[in-house]
């Protein structure tokens, strides 16, 4: 196996003496980008933006697995990294102690209350966050964050982390995802260390634990986190959880949790609205140290209405655009990169009502009796379905879709979304109905 170095080098050069490949097009994706390491035949590539990240994994990504294969004799899978352009060189002690602080809280040194920008959907979370932040263990314990992705129950998660620790450096802070916790869980099982595994998880002051509706399902994970979660609420050490649903909601988690979960204060996150997503765009301009006229904020904050992440994803997009442009950032400008480089899925833009009007023009009912309450068969699957596709392709939150249909209520969606999910997997005839109107809807 060459080395890295090595490797990319000859992949590189496949790239600039490809015929198909302009030479603008090899200039903007592959000489700006370099290699990191090559473990476990995955060799790792730097590239500078979201942007190239996603035109890499969408254009190049073949190409390069056949070069790999040439060179390396073996298959090679890429795998892309940011590196962010605008980032301030902080000093090595800085980086170091970042660097310190990420390794053991796995805190992300961006997301605290500074940077975090309030507005009505997220501020009753921000004041329970600062809350528990002075007064950790007592007051609202455990805090339950929910919400639909991309809209900062992470963010804030890790600003309670932070402030903690600004607050008492000796503090013992641990964040995981679900995911992490169960695996680590699994791993100390087959390893037999299952003491290590209680004073990794029981010997801290906060634990932070995201998605936590990731527990559906895993009986034996629950039966661990309720012992970690009794033995931490006991000693009065801070939880933090986060889910995308309220407890009651997660399917099969059991009883005790779900009851302990609504002990503390569980509250939501909605979607910004448009004065809060300008305030955030603008907040990242300033962080990133870019001129943006406030007219072309607006203009953006428009166009994305779906989640912080998306937001945040446009102006990335758009800087990066500006950038191989070598141009300023217009309104224009951002018109033009939002549509000549959305390479995302092309259902990114599909609507509650556009679902609602291609599925009851499929199934020959109304939108209003998708939006109604009559309960005959030939109304109520075709109303499900559109409910399932409304919480499968769009960012709209599951009080929104209710809202979206008649003013029902969020678990009438859950309950829809759960059924039609449960029928997918044998309905050969629901199968072929979801897939004609998933092309329709791309169309
Ligand atoms: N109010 C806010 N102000 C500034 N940035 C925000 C805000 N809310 C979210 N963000 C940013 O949006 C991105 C997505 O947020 P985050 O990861 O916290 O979402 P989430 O609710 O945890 O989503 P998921 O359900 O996918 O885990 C992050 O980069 C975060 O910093």
């Amino acid at each position: 196996m060459p080395d890295y170095n090595q490797l990319w080098e000859q992949i590189r050069s496949a790239f600039e003496n490809d015929s198909s490949m302009s030479k603008a097009s090899y200039n903007a994706w592959v000489a700006v980008a370099s290699p990191v390491s090559l473990k476990n035949k995955i060799l790792t590539i730097k590239v500078p933006s979201s942007l190239h990240k996603d035109y890499w994994e969408k254009h190049l990504a073949e190409k390069f697995i056949e070069y790999a294969y040439q060179f390396a004799d073996t298959d090679i899978t890429p795998a892309f990294v940011i590196k962010d352009p605008n980032a301030p060189d902080p000093d090595k002690a800085q980086q170091a102690a970042e660097k310190k602080e990420e390794d053991d809280t796995q805190l992300n040194s961006r997301y605290t209350f500074d940077t975090f920008v309030t507005g009505s959907g997220n501020q009753m979370a921000h004041a329970a966050a600062l809350a528990v932040s002075e007064d950790p263990g007592t007051l609202y314990n455990p805090l339950f964050f929910y919400g639909g992705v991309g809209l900062g129950k992470t963010h804030l998660m890790h600003a309670i982390g932070h402030q903690i620790l600004k607050n008492n450096p000796d503090t013992r802070v641990k964040y995981v995802t679900s995911e992490t916790f169960t695996n680590d869980f699994i791993n100390s099982l087959q390893k037999n260390r299952q003491d290590e595994f209680h004073s990794k998880y029981r010997n801290v002051d906060l634990l932070l634990v995201d998605d936590v509706q990731f527990f559906a399902d895993k009986e034996a994970t629950q039966e661990e986190f309720f012992h970690t979660f009794e033995a931490l609420y006991n000693a009065e050490k801070q939880i933090v959880l986060t889910s995308d649903r309220i407890p009651n909601e997660i399917p099969k988690l059991q009883e005790r949790l779900v009851s302990r979960f609504k002990w503390g204060l569980s509250v939501d996150i909605t979607p910004p609205n448009l004065e809060t997503r300008i305030a955030i765009l603008r907040e990242k301009a300033i962080a990133d140290n870019v001129d943006i006229p406030d007219e072309t904020l607006t203009f953006i904050a428009d166009q994305v209405d779906s989640n912080i992440r998306e937001l945040e994803g446009a102006m990335a997009r758009i800087q990066a655009y500006a950038t191989l442009q070598n141009a300023t950032i217009t309104t224009e400008l951002a018109g033009e990169a939002l549509r000549s480089l959305s390479f995302g899925s092309n259902l990114a833009h599909v609507s509650i009502a556009l679902i609602q009007s291609k599925v009851a023009d499929y199934f020959h009912v109304t939108v209003s009796d998708l939006k109604g309450k009559k309960r005959v068969k030939s109304i109520v699957t075709p109303r499900q379905i559109a409910m399932y596709l409304a919480r499968d392709l769009t960012d709209n939150s599951l009080p929104q879709i209710g809202t979206e249909f008649g003013g029902k209520d969020h678990t009438t969606v859950i309950h829809a979304y759960e059924k039609v999910k449960d029928d997918l997997e044998n309905d050969e005839d629901l199968q072929r109905q979801i897939g004609d109107l998933k092309s329709e809807l791309k169309a």
